[in-house]
């Protein structure tokens, strides 16, 4: 759980001893490939060379420490932006969608500099607000958090806001969150396709009140409207009135950051929340592992067999993430806590002869995890039906018709539904020189290198496209491959 408590503050540190967008090297969602003993070889569809994913070379034995939530770091950092005084956020997630919401926040007149602790995923961070100013341009990236979190602060600013993102966040829905706003009284200018780009004219205030809307294509259209509503005159109460609503988890974690900053935040009906105006608390927070991130390294365990152990597994959390404890166990494996880490033991895995079921599954609360879990249904020798998701058409890239296809290149048996996918058991091989293609998406890059213990041969195109949310992915990866039993001692 974030907690937020009074703390002194610590001094200032000279913006130029740390730049999140140069020094740790994520200034473009390519990074330099880590080295470690995979070939970089032939070209992926980005220009860069694929990556070989690497097979394990038996069971596994590894502690893999994860950085922070995205899905908390983003929150906390509107929240910090909108307090009434300074926050500290403690191990933050430092990466293309954190960095692209604090170059974003900072344009709008916030203070954003590092503290001293740096545990080996970037430094803590100094938030201290200041008067929202417009006159400015929002680079999305693919970012969903901040281009659904950040128009409705921009509306708080005075003057012009524009957002826009990458070619692929161009697809992505934003019509309701236009939409709120201008209910809301809030002018926004776009060019009649109702997705980036467009302006938000911020006039300084929003009166609040109620609004109705449409979330069916994402819960952020929900987060976005609550983290703002502290600062609305009135408040805000949000109704959703579409016919399905993905990601109930993700608004449940906007509401419980919300009331951890002193926020009156309560679900008022089925589909309804209310956010009463109110001061924003600063202090210290904790920002949380990201247990959405830890699914293909837990999931490796089924495919390569032996055991994972994810360090500082949180015992209360709102992340969607944790309900991979439930969903692992559905394939066969044995999860358990240990201490304060979760250990997820997968048996001699898929590589050492274990079949794994298929399930019938609507993921419908925890979209995120559908690329790891549908690896994992590929690899199954039973049928599969994975529902709910329709949604995820929305996402980075439509990741239905991307696994589908990625999937079927291998041989596999997937079919696309409306709302899901369907998966027959067929056996998985990589074709030469077609590596799998990641489409921007971090997580199908994380699902291919999933796939690439249990398929020989398989190269990933982009791997780097995992700066999204996890920089250092190929080096944990690797690193997860290669330790010593022994020594770590599980
Ligand atoms: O609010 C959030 O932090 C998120 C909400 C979800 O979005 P959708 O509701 O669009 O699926 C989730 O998939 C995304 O990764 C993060
Ligand atoms: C859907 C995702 O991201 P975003 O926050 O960009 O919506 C995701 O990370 O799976």
């Amino acid at each position: 759980m974030v907690s937020v408590t009074d703390v002194s503050l610590p001094l200032r540190v000279p913006p130029l001893l740390w730049e999140p967008m140069g020094i740790l090297g994520y200034s473009s969602p390519r990074f330099e490939l880590p080295g470690d003993d995979h070939d970089a070889r032939n070209s992926g569809a980005s220009g860069d060379p694929v990556w070989a994913a690497p097979q394990a070379s038996g069971p596994l034995s590894a502690i893999v420490p994860l950085p922070g939530s995205k899905s908390l770091t983003n929150r906390e950092l509107v929240l910090s932006a909108l307090a009434e005084e300074p926050t500290v956020l403690r191990a933050p997630l430092h990466s293309r969608d954190s960095s692209l919401m604090i170059d974003a926040l900072r344009s709008l007149g916030t203070t954003i500099e590092p503290t001293g602790r740096d545990a080996g995923d970037g430094p803590d961070l100094l938030v201290t607000p200041g008067p929202l100013v417009g006159g400015v341009a929002v680079d999305c990236g693919l970012a969903g958090t901040l281009m659904r979190f950040g128009p409705p602060l921009a509306a708080l600013a005075l003057g012009p806001v524009t957002f826009d993102g990458d070619a692929a966040a161009r697809r992505r829905p934003m019509r309701t969150t236009i939409d709120s706003l201008r209910a809301l009284g809030v002018e926004v200018v776009d060019d009649g396709r109702a997705a980036l780009p467009f302006t938000v004219h911020g006039a300084g205030r929003v009166a609040g009140g109620e609004v109705a809307i449409d979330a069916s294509a994402s819960s952020q259209f929900v987060s976005g409207l609550l983290l703002a509503a502290p600062r609305f005159d009135e408040g805000l109460t949000v109704r959703h009135a579409g016919e399905r609503l993905p990601s109930l988890p993700h608004i449940l974690m906007t509401l419980a950051t919300l009331r951890t900053r002193g926020v009156s935040a309560e679900q008022t009906a089925e589909a309804e929340w209310t956010v009463r105006p109110g001061p924003i608390a600063g202090g210290t927070v904790d920002i949380e592992p990201d247990l959405s991130n830890a699914a293909p390294f837990l999931a490796a365990a089924l495919v390569a067999g032996g055991r994972v152990r994810v360090p500082g597994w949180p015992t209360r959390t709102t992340q969607v993430g944790d309900s991979l404890r439930e969903l692992l166990v559905q394939f066969g494996a044995t999860v358990e806590r240990v201490g304060d880490d979760l250990v997820v033991d997968g048996g001699a895995g898929v590589v050492g002869g274990v079949e794994l079921p298929g399930i019938d599954l609507d993921l419908s609360a925890g979209g995120e995890l559908a690329p790891t879990i549908v690896a994992l249904a590929a690899l199954a020798t039973g049928p599969s039906r994975i529902t709910g998701i329709g949604h995820l058409r929305g996402h980075e890239t439509d990741r239905l018709a991307a696994l589908a296809t990625e999937l079927n290149a291998l041989g596999g048996r997937v079919t696309e539904e409306e709302d899901g996918l369907s998966l027959s058991p067929a056996p998985l091989s990589a074709r030469p020189g077609r590596p799998w293609q990641s489409y921007a998406d971090h997580r199908m890059a994380t699902a291919g290198a999933l796939l690439g213990l249990a398929v020989p041969g398989l190269e990933i195109d982009d791997i780097a496209t995992t700066a999204k949310t996890l920089p250092r992915f190929p080096e944990l990866w690797s690193g997860m491959l290669s330790r010593p039993t022994v020594a770590l001692g599980i």
